[in-house]
């Protein structure tokens, strides 16, 4: 009987990466393991130098690991990338600004043999209504959206992005997701590093969080969602007295700071509490807001020591 194997889109192991430089040695990526599926939508979620830019360069091989290894369709690096099967959307790697959007396109394309692609993809990627533009006079949003097409003309397995929405505005954005959104399909595996909790959570199936080169959460995009659910509410009293009675609300409402009769609170329920704070606490300025990013690579690193 035959046993079918299936290969891991990426598989990451012990993957550790340092620079040395004249002064320090920055260890931006510290022991990674990590299975992919092939077909699976993972985010990168991290702040900046959390090292997501340098595990995905060290993915597509433009980055040798300082120890560990990097997989991917079961291949070393460059093998992968050459045999066509993996694309990449980088934050670094110019485009040429003389050359037209379909110019570009069509010479990548031919270099591909996928020539018959061009119109498709630039109709998916909604480049035909720019096709003549310059890529020079094309905004970062649009640039990248040509980059984007540029990695979908080989019909890649596994496309990675590194912050792919970068330099966009809330309507580029939203339309880039929409056209990845109808991409990630049939089993094509979607890798993509961001900053934005939003991006992951509407996209995403899995997020992997990353913090300091580590992982310090990795699970459902949903359950991660559960776990920063919580909002801080501020509020200022006529007494101190009766800041310290708002917190006994209910058992989840926790005093975060407080400054005389301004205090912070962190609770789960907050549109209750936010009433009861206004009617039955007569607090007064105030203002809800909810964990930052930040707030919860903060919690999730004090857990996980
Ligand atoms: N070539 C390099 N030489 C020295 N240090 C580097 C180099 N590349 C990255 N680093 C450092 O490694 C750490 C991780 O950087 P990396 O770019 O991977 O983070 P990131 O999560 O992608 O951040 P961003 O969201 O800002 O792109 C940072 O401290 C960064 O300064």
């Amino acid at each position: 009987m035959q046993t079918l194997i299936k290969t891991e889109a990426v598989s990451l192991t012990g993957l550790t990466k340092t620079f040395s430089t004249s002064r320090t040695k920055v260890q931006a990526v510290k022991g990674i393991d990590l299975q992919i599926p092939t077909g699976q939508i993972v985010a990168f979620l991290g702040p900046n130098g959390a090292g997501k830019t340098t595990t995905i360069d060290m993915i597509l091989g433009l980055t040798k690991p300082t120890a560990g290894a990097a997989k991917i369709l079961g291949l070393d690096p460059p093998q992968a990338v050459s045999s066509g099967r993996v694309s990449a959307v980088l934050q670094t790697g110019g485009l040429l600004r003389d050359m037209t959007v379909k110019e570009t396109v069509t010479v990548i394309a031919s270099m591909h043999g996928k020539s018959d692609r061009i119109n498709e993809v630039m109709e998916r990627t909604g480049l035909t209504r720019i096709a003549k533009r310059r890529v020079g006079k094309c905004s970062g949003g649009e640039q990248q959206r040509i980059k984007f097409a540029l990695a979908l003309l080989p019909d890649p397995d596994v496309l990675i992005l590194d912050e792919p929405t970068a330099g966009m505005d809330v309507m580029a954005r939203r339309e880039f997701w929409s056209t990845m959104r109808s991409e990630a399909t049939q089993g094509r595996t979607v890798i993509f590093a961001t900053h934005y909790l939003e991006e992951a959570q509407n996209f995403a199936e899995r997020t992997i969080l990353m913090s300091q080169g580590k992982i310090v959460a990795d699970g459902a995009t949903a359950e991660l969602r559960q776990l920063i659910s919580g909002r801080t509410l501020s509020a200022s009293f006529t007494s101190e007295d009766q800041g310290e009675q708002a917190a006994t609300f209910d058992q989840s409402v926790q005093i975060t700071e407080r400054n005389g009769s301004r205090f912070a609170f962190q609770c789960q329920n907050s549109d209750r509490f936010a009433a009861a704070l206004l009617g039955e606490y007569q607090a007064y300025d105030l203002e809800i807001s909810s964990p930052s990013l930040e707030d919860a690579f903060i919690q999730l690193t004090k857990d996980a020591s």
